[in-house]
């Protein structure tokens, strides 16, 4: 079935996280299954993300790091399991049905995005994840009786608050496709951000960044974390995971092999035999 077939409505309605029943981790994942002609990519996997962490997924190549993200993020409709965000269902829902309900994941630039400018990249992102309807609803002001003109006046101020925060600024008018690596993985968790996401989803964040880069955005990182954001993101650089992360997922062969504090995963015996005794 695909997402567009389920016969769920999603659970959109945007709600503070004081309104989830205490405990309830923002992201919950219980038995999710997803195969493809016979390869079970996920397999029962089950797993939780707790409020205000950076936990890191990690596991060797074909371990189902990617395709989990996909289920959890609707791009591909689970064959069994459960997604719950803030305790609620969105399971199979679309994509942009689990970013309004507040599930964000970080995106390549698209082509077309390319030739656009930073700043246009970043005035049009809630407009892109959220869709056209909900967009104004998450708009600074747009709740009270504040004309649409106020209201991205104020979303402009919010992005300019936002291209200084990641050290963008210098970087408004220039197009989005001559930026650099680094200064792309800072404008897509940019991006991310002004979709005002509980949880946010980082798939390789680091990739092709060179070191300067690399500092900042993990400082961004942190410092989003202090503010409260939750993030999964899955990492192939071990000392970035073991440095940074509050928790670490290992998965294997489609399931979660081991979860837990860096320490402790790092030292674990499963986890050193899965990656073929190497060093963690
Ligand atoms: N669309 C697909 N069609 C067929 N098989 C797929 C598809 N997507 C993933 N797989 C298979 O599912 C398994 C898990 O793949 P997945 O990409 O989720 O692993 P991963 O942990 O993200 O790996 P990597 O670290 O190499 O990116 C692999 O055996 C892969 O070949």
């Amino acid at each position: 079935m695909s997402s567009s077939e389920s016969d769920t409505t999603a659970d959109t309605d945007r709600q503070p996280n004081t309104q989830t029943a205490e405990g309830t981790p923002p992201l919950r994942v219980e038995g999710l299954q997803k195969s493809f002609e016979g390869i079970r990519a996920v397999d029962g996997a089950s797993f939780s993300v707790e409020a205000g962490t950076l936990t890191g997924m990690i596991g060797p190549n074909g371990a189902g790091k990617s395709t989990t993200f996909d289920c959890i993020t609707g791009f591909h409709t689970p064959d069994g399991g459960t997604v719950e965000l803030d305790g609620r269902p969105i399971t199979g829902h679309a994509p942009h049905e689990i970013a309004q309900a507040g599930l964000v994941r970080t995106f390549q630039i698209a082509r077309e995005l390319e030739e656009m400018t930073v700043l246009e990249n970043l005035m049009l992102a809630p407009q892109h994840q959220l869709g056209e309807g909900m967009w104004r609803a998450v708009l600074p002001g747009s709740r009270g009786r504040r004309s649409v003109a106020a209201s991205e006046r104020e979303l402009r101020e919010t992005v300019w608050e936002t291209l200084d925060r990641f050290e963008l600024s210098h970087l408004a008018d220039e197009y989005a496709g001559t930026l650099s690596g680094g200064q792309r993985k800072l404008l897509e968790l940019a991006r991310a951000l002004l979709a005002d996401p509980d949880v946010l989803l980082l798939d390789e964040p680091l990739a092709g960044v060179n070191p300067t880069l690399e500092k900042r955005l993990l400082e961004r990182i942190e410092d989003l974390r202090a503010d409260g954001h939750t993030f999964l993101l899955v990492e192939h650089d071990m000392d970035v995971i073991m440095t940074h992360c509050d928790r670490v997922i290992v998965m294997n062969q489609g399931d979660v092999l081991v979860e837990g504090p860096p320490e402790t995963v790092r030292t674990n015996e499963q986890v050193i035999e899965a990656y073929l005794g190497g060093d963690v």
